[in-house]
């Protein structure tokens, strides 16, 4: 399939990315991508490389290697993890959803009706819970009208509950929008009901595949330990490989490689280089 026609098919589409900075790696061999109406989750410890491989989807890092693949036009709607405001200052939701963008009050109301915090229109954002903070973050990306909506740990903050509701609510969004979702999360346990495909990042995709193989595979309970010991049954798939400190990866033959491309879509498949 040429460049472009995978362009057309996905929102972005990352081919065997690496970043180096400072004399090292911080990611390697990251290829995934994202398609309309898609939920793609990255999950992974600290450091591990999620922000890095997003920022590198967003455009906002160039990779060292390997290609980053925008569909032309791509609308973006990013929620960050944090949002450099300070709340001391009085802001009422409505004036943060016409920050960057003047919006009609017809499309404001429907983006907070959306999120379901139309009853905080005029609170000052000072005053909102952790997951109101949360949803009206999401409004204002929503008010982008994005094909792909981009949000970098959206249950920072956020109690139990109040996780569900909002894993709930970006699937209501990406139903109801038809936009496809790049997520960020550190760990899988609600994600994975509302997620349609987890990577799991260490530097490297260790993992990919639906949330359940991915929380049954060995990579994910030795990155997650006694989080991840409830699973049940054993995903089969391949960890035939080491990776070495200078990012090189050592296949169970001994052969070293520049990186694995080792996803679970070809999980019988060897590197030949
Ligand atoms: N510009 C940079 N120069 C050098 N090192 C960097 C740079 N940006 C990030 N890093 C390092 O790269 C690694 C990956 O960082 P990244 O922020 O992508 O991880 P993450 O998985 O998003 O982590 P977290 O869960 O803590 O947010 C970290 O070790 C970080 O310190």
């Amino acid at each position: 399939m040429s460049d472009q026609n995978l362009a057309q098919e996905a929102l972005v589409r990352l081919d065997k990315v690496g970043v180096y900075r400072d004399g090292k790696w911080l990611v390697r061999g990251v290829t995934f991508d994202v398609h309309p109406k898609e939920i793609v989750t990255l999950i992974g410890p600290n450091g591990s490389g999620k922000s890095t491989s997003v920022k590198t989807a967003l455009g906002v890092l160039q990779p060292t290697e390997g290609q980053v693949i925008r569909r032309p036009d791509l609308q973006i709607g990013y929620v960050p993890q944090k949002f450099n405001l300070d709340w001391t200052l009085p802001m009422p939701v409505s004036r943060l959803m016409k920050l960057t963008k003047k919006q009609t009050e017809h499309d404001i109301d429907h983006a907070l009706d959306l999120v379901g915090i139309s009853h905080l229109k005029k609170s000052d954002m000072q005053s909102l819970s952790g997951g109101e903070t949360q949803r009206a973050l999401l409004a204002r990306a929503l008010l982008m009208q994005p094909d792909l909506l981009v949000l970098d740990e959206p249950v920072q903050g956020v109690d139990f509950a109040g996780e569900i509701a909002l894993y709930d609510l970006i699937k209501t969004i990406r139903d109801e929008t038809g936009c496809g979702i790049l997520l960020i999360s550190h760990d899988l346990h609600v994600v994975m009901a509302q997620t349609d495909t987890v990577i799991c990042l260490n530097g490297h995709v260790c993992c990919r595949g639906t949330p359940k193989l991915v929380a049954e595979s060995d990579e994910y309970k030795r990155l997650f330990g006694a989080r991840a010991a409830q699973s049940l049954a054993v995903y089969q798939h391949d960890h035939d490989h080491t990776h070495l400190p200078d990012g090189r990866v050592m296949h169970a033959d001994g052969t070293i490689h520049d990186h694995c491309d080792h996803g679970q879509d070809r999980p019988h498949e060897k590197e030949h280089h």
